[in-house]
């Protein structure tokens, strides 16, 4: 599937058709000199030169000269064409930018809170970026592009072996996708690791009295030593695959140079090609195959590269537009769940300041993607701590929580935001529309999920109290009870796209009846969920059952644990004597 900030430029471009059409047009012009060239001047030195015609020589390098006339006419007539498309994809961008910025702004607690103006500037420069970056693009990749291929067939015209001249080209094009992947990749690593380190530096420098106080400035370089470190790791790593630009230019452009030189004697002596064809063929590899295969691992791929990153932030940005708004309803659906994430908990020891006794000590875990795991614990164990650190909203001390591999640490807000969901005991409702509480972390829901999730949830007749979708919650407090406000907040969480639920008691105000629709709704959702349980029967239902303890942590399906673990049949008999259930 195509990644958001390709969506985003997909449906910037959706509407500029025509030009691209006329643009494509006028690259079959600009072309021409490429495909011709060589043949043209093969056949300039054979017929012309070479036979003693100069005056046919000139007329066959004349037309060549004219095809270079035709290509600049070409060129000049893009850039209206080019206007039209990148105008119309800035204005599409800053449009989707400023909706959402508005939209959050006046959203969130269902009242104007003002604009963050300077977070749509630093966005309508990204949007500036990624239009430059565009017509940059079309302006230089797509004649290179043209340029390889026409080069390539004017090869192949003049009867060279394809697979010398052109398998290291096709292998470098295979390549190269790849390498820009990976490059990718590898600068926003750079940016993460840069952005942290300064994070690191900006925490301890204002904590400095109580980093004085309680003598903790070894700790603090420590982490900012860390933090270096992995400047310099993933920077070497960016610069290394940069540097495979080399050995890609190497292989695509001058290997076929290479093996021109050393074979293109000979294939003359043999008769097999002609002097002019030996030079038209020299006349391919160096003005266009060569410089084309430079630009299009240099300048391009840096120019793909950052159009990668700042598309990746603006799709980021615009991403809380709803279903309502125009882009939306052309076709961008709701986000679904996509499927679990793995969770790896790796020798974690948390303690809540430095001279604190740990609440976790070398804690390790992994729970599989789509597993449905409850934690149980005597109350002050350090449940709600551990489900703080799995969404990434506390820092171990050490060890290190991965979902599906990635630490949760190195997910910016945004993605951990979209990835995880933590649902505490106190329900969070705000005034505004049944809708628009709903809806809070999936704006683009569709209704039918709507409906569908409020039906799963058992929440119909208390949507129905309200005034359906469209009612109006004026004062959360005093309209709903406790567990109400619980019941809307897991319909909320149950339509977001979160990949990993974690309910904290979330559904503690709930009777008992509705706390087993509920969480059955959340186990048959696709994704990781973690109940932290407060009844027997959340554990019960549960695939396994994570029993925290003073003295570490036991993990089991619920039956097995009751039969092996004193400590946990003695839980489960404390709850059944206290609440029945
Ligand atoms: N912000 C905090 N600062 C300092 N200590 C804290 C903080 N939050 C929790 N603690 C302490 O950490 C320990 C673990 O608390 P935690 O809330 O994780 O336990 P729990 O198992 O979820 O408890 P309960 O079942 O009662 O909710 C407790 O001793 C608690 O007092």
């Amino acid at each position: 599937m195509a990644s958001p900030g390709v969506l985003l430029l997909r449906s910037g471009l959706a509407g500029s058709r025509a030009p691209m059409v006329r643009i494509a047009g006028l690259t079959v012009l600009e072309a021409a000199p490429a495909l011709a060239a060589g043949a043209v001047a093969a056949t300039a030195i054979d017929h012309g030169f070479l036979a003693g015609r100069p005056g046919i020589g000139l007329a066959w390098l004349g037309l060549l000269a004219v095809l270079h006339l035709v290509r600049a006419t070409a060129e000049r007539a893009v850039f209206p064409h080019l206007a039209a498309v990148v105008e119309p994809l800035r204005d599409h961008l800053v449009r989707r930018l400023v909706s959402a910025t508005l939209l959050r702004a006046t959203d969130r607690y269902g009242r104007p809170e003002g604009v963050d103006a300077a977070t749509v500037t630093r966005l309508t420069r990204q949007v500036e970026s990624v239009r430059s970056l565009v017509a940059a693009l079309l302006r230089t990749a797509r004649p290179l592009a043209v340029s390889v291929l026409a080069a390539a067939a004017g090869l192949a015209a003049l009867r060279l072996s394809l697979l010398v001249f052109l398998a290291p080209l096709v292998l470098v094009l295979a390549v190269f996708p790849l390498s820009l992947r990976v490059l990718s990749r590898r600068r926003r690593m750079v940016v993460l690791a840069d952005e942290r380190i300064t994070a690191r530096i900006g925490e301890s420098l204002l904590a400095a009295r109580d980093v004085a106080a309680l003598d903790a400035a070894g700790q603090c370089l420590a982490a900012i030593d860390e933090a270096g470190r992995e400047v310099r790791r993933t920077t070497m790593a960016a610069a290394r695959t940069a540097g495979f630009r080399i050995a890609m230019v190497t292989v695509g452009g001058y290997v076929p140079l290479f093996a021109l030189l050393v074979a293109g004697p000979q294939l003359v002596a043999g008769g097999r090609i002609s002097t002019g064809e030996l030079v038209g063929a020299a006349l391919y590899l160096t003005g266009y195959l060569l410089p084309a295969v430079q630009a299009v691992t240099g300048t391009v791929s840096a120019y793909v590269t950052q159009l990668g990153t700042a598309l990746t932030r603006l799709a980021e940005a615009s991403g809380t537009v709803p279903a309502r708004t125009a882009e939306t309803a052309a076709g961008h659906s709701a986000m679904p769940a996509t499927g679990g994430i793995a969770v790896t908990v790796d020798r974690l020891t948390f303690a809540y300041s430095a001279t604190a006794e740990p609440v976790l000590a070398g804690l390790s875990l992994e729970i599989a993607a789509g597993e449905h795991l409850a934690v149980v614990g005597a109350s002050g164990i350090g449940k709600s701590t551990l489900a703080n650190l799995l969404a990434g909203l506390e820092r171990p001390r050490t060890g290190r929580v991965r979902l599906d591999g990635v630490p949760v640490d190195e997910l910016d807000d945004r993605r951990r935001s979209r990835w995880v969901a933590l649902v505490p005991q106190e329900a969070y409702v705000f005034a505004g529309t049944v809708l628009a509480n709903l809806c809070y972390l999936n704006p683009d829901a569709e209704p039918p999920a709507i409906d569908e999730t409020i039906r799963l949830l058992g929440a119909s007749r208390l949507v129905e109290r309200l005034g359906g979708l469209a009612g109006e919650i004026t004062d959360p407090a005093t309209q709903l009870s406790s567990g109400e406000r619980q019941l809307l907040v897991l319909v909320r969480v149950h339509l977001s796209p979160a990949r990993l639920v974690i309910l904290d008691e979330a559904g503690c105000y709930l009777d008992p009846a509705s706390e087993a629709v509920a969480e059955a709704a959340f186990a048959a959702r696709p994704g990781t969920l973690i109940v932290i349980a407060h009844r027997l029967a959340s554990a019960a239902r549960a695939d396994r059952v994570l029993m925290v303890q003073a003295d570490g942590a036991r993990l089991g399906p619920h039956r097995q644990l009751l039969a092996e673990s004193g400590a946990y049949a003695e839980l489960m008999e404390r709850w059944r004597g206290g609440t029945g259930v």
